[in-house]
């Protein structure tokens, strides 16, 4: 099957991996020819490093690598595709563009799918002529490494649309779970309710960040820790995220203030070496603030 992926940035990129990974054709779109000559980069690293962990053959990475095709051209992308995943910025207007880009370009059949992370995708699909063939594919950062698809209904999507999804991430040998387009579909609702309760505990003095952490991993068996995990998303991206699930579902998504404040001071976590901890050339050297060392 021919898929479009337009944006080759970090999910983007990640996605057309996987696909052509699959045995799928693959035309990766940006805007800028620099922005798709670094996503197929990225995916070269990628799959180079699978072939130095003997996860695939060189062989493999080549014959993956001859199904991408990178363009600028929208046009020439979505042409002859089965299947666009749109990756651009987080932005409804943005995204309400591209989709409509799409469908202008595309075939009457293109399934058009969005991998927005929060953005309602009935709103996205609201401006197609036929909003039935939209759906959402949350991927999970970074994309050859995670598992989990979050397939995400519309309140337009119809059966077809659906199963088309469902076949997709399946025959890309990833699992689906299928939820309702609503704030945070599932996973980003109850992993943010996580992360800002772990907040206000370290606010209350109930424990270390490290100790928290420490404690649903062991304990829960989670692979990382609620604060450890605010740290890599980006505390930026978490308050965006807890301010429109606020507006959307009430105040117990209320953000908490060291939330604000960190964010206020440009401690955004990992990417700028402090957030609920310290880090050194991508490492976690200790806590932030008070709490010291670990
Ligand atoms: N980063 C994550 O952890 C993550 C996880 C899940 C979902 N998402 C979602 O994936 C989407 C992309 O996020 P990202 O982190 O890859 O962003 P990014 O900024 O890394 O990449 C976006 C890319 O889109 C390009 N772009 C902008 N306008 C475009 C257009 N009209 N056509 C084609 N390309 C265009 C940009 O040049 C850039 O290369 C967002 O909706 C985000 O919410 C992100």
């Amino acid at each position: 099957m021919q898929i479009a992926v337009l944006g080759a940035g970090s999910m983007g990129h990640g996605i057309a991996q996987v696909s052509a990974m699959a045995g799928h054709d693959v035309v990766l779109r940006d805007i800028e020819e620099e922005f798709v000559e670094d996503g197929i980069e990225g995916i070269r690293e990628n799959l180079q490093g699978g072939v130095d962990r003997d996860k695939l053959t060189e062989s493999e990475m080549e014959a993956a690598l001859e199904r991408i095709e990178g363009t600028t051209d929208l046009e020439a992308a979505v042409d002859n595709a089965a299947l666009v995943v749109e990756a651009v910025p987080e932005d409804m207007d943005l995204k309400q563009d591209v989709f409509a880009d799409i469908e202008a370009a595309a075939s009457e059949d293109t399934v058009i799918a969005s991998n927005t992370s929060s953005l309602s995708v009935t709103e996205m699909a609201s401006v197609l002529d036929q909003p039935e063939r939209a759906v959402g594919l949350h991927f999970f950062n970074p994309p050859h490494i995670m598992d989990l698809v979050e397939i995400v209904i519309a309140e337009q999507t119809d059966d077809r649309t659906e199963k088309f999804a469902v076949d997709y991430v399946r025959g890309i040998e990833k699992e689906d779970v299928v939820v309702r387009d609503t704030a945070g579909f599932a996973t980003s609702r109850l992993g943010l309710a996580l992360g800002l309760e772990a907040i206000r505990m370290v606010e209350q003095g109930v424990a270390s960040p490290a100790d928290i952490d420490e404690g649903m991993e062991i304990g829960y068996g989670h692979p990382m820790g609620p604060l450890e995990l605010t740290d890599h998303v980006g505390l930026d991206v978490r308050l965006h995220i807890a301010e429109h699930l606020r507006e959307e579902l009430g105040e117990r998504f209320k953000p908490p203030q060291s939330l604000r404040r960190k964010v206020r001071a440009g401690n955004l976590g990992k990417k700028t070496g402090e957030g609920y901890y310290v880090w050194e050339d991508g490492e976690r050297v200790g806590m932030s603030g008070e709490w010291g060392d670990e």
